[in-house]
């Protein structure tokens, strides 16, 4: 059985008042119940924000790291910096850090592997193009992703990773995959698990879906057995909005 997960990106948005107010608003509506919670909020804010979710049984999570314990990586922030702002998260992979970053599938492998010897979770996201998908490249790309990003990664540490599962033409543009699409998709990533770790491991895994999820498309998303929740952007820095996902299953 494995937990639902709704994880918010905040990605370069919000600010200390207007985030603290955000988690407020959302940590009163949200008990522990039988979905887990992330909020990822960028890095100025974590040590705040981690303070306003001290009492509530939200995660803190982050949307990156290095993969190097310290030394001479300007702007760059290490495992043990996350773990110190108490962070159980980590967003390794986005979409946004392998086009706009140019981060490769080897950077993302050692990051993987740096989150997981740390005990933070990595989100792992995968995710193919509008032009790979139109030219029928999605499992080509995604088994290229996977493969390369999960290079000496063990069924044991392979069992605490979250995948998610961004379609790239579907961050940000208010187009997301159809239900038949994500559940498809999905389910070829936990047939890629069960091949590379076996059954075991790959009815383990949390795949989430990730691209303009809200609340009026989480329930039907929700609907395909392979999903396991979402990773939210938008929708994630409104309060109603993202309450009202996290609480999918009441509104279906
Ligand atoms: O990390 C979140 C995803 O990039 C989805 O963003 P979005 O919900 O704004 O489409």
């Amino acid at each position: 059985m494995r937990i639902p997960l709704i994880a918010g990106n905040w990605k370069m948005n919000m600010n200390h008042e207007s985030g603290k107010d955000l988690v407020r608003k959302i940590s009163n509506k949200v008990s522990a119940s039988d979905t887990e919670v992330v909020v990822c909020c960028p890095f100025p804010m974590l040590l705040e924000i981690g303070k306003c979710l001290s009492d509530s049984s939200i995660m803190l999570g982050a949307q990156n790291m290095h993969w190097e314990n310290s030394g001479a990586f300007t702007g760059e922030i290490s495992a043990d910096m996350l773990l110190e702002l108490g962070v159980k998260y980590v967003i390794i992979g986005h979409s946004e850090r392998r086009q706009i970053f140019l981060e490769t599938n080897h950077m993302i492998n050692l990051k993987v592997k740096k989150a997981l010897e740390r005990q933070i979770v990595p989100i792992l996201c995968v995710g193919e193009l509008l032009n790979e998908r139109e030219t029928q490249q999605t499992e080509r790309v995604l088994r290229d992703q996977l493969e390369n990003s999960l290079v000496n990664i063990t069924t044991q540490e392979a069992s605490k990773i979250v995948i998610a599962y961004e379609p790239v033409w579907a961050i940000g543009t208010g187009k997301t995959a159809t239900p038949e699409q994500a559940a498809e998709t999905i389910g070829f990533i936990r047939g890629w698990l069960k091949e590379k770790y076996g059954e075991t491991l790959s009815e383990k895994v949390r795949i989430l879906y990730g691209g303009s999820v809200k609340p009026d498309n989480i329930s039907e998303i929700m609907e395909s057995p392979n999903i396991d929740g979402a990773l939210v952007g938008g929708a994630s820095l409104n309060d109603e909005d993202f309450i009202n996902i996290i609480h999918f299953q009441h509104s279906s």
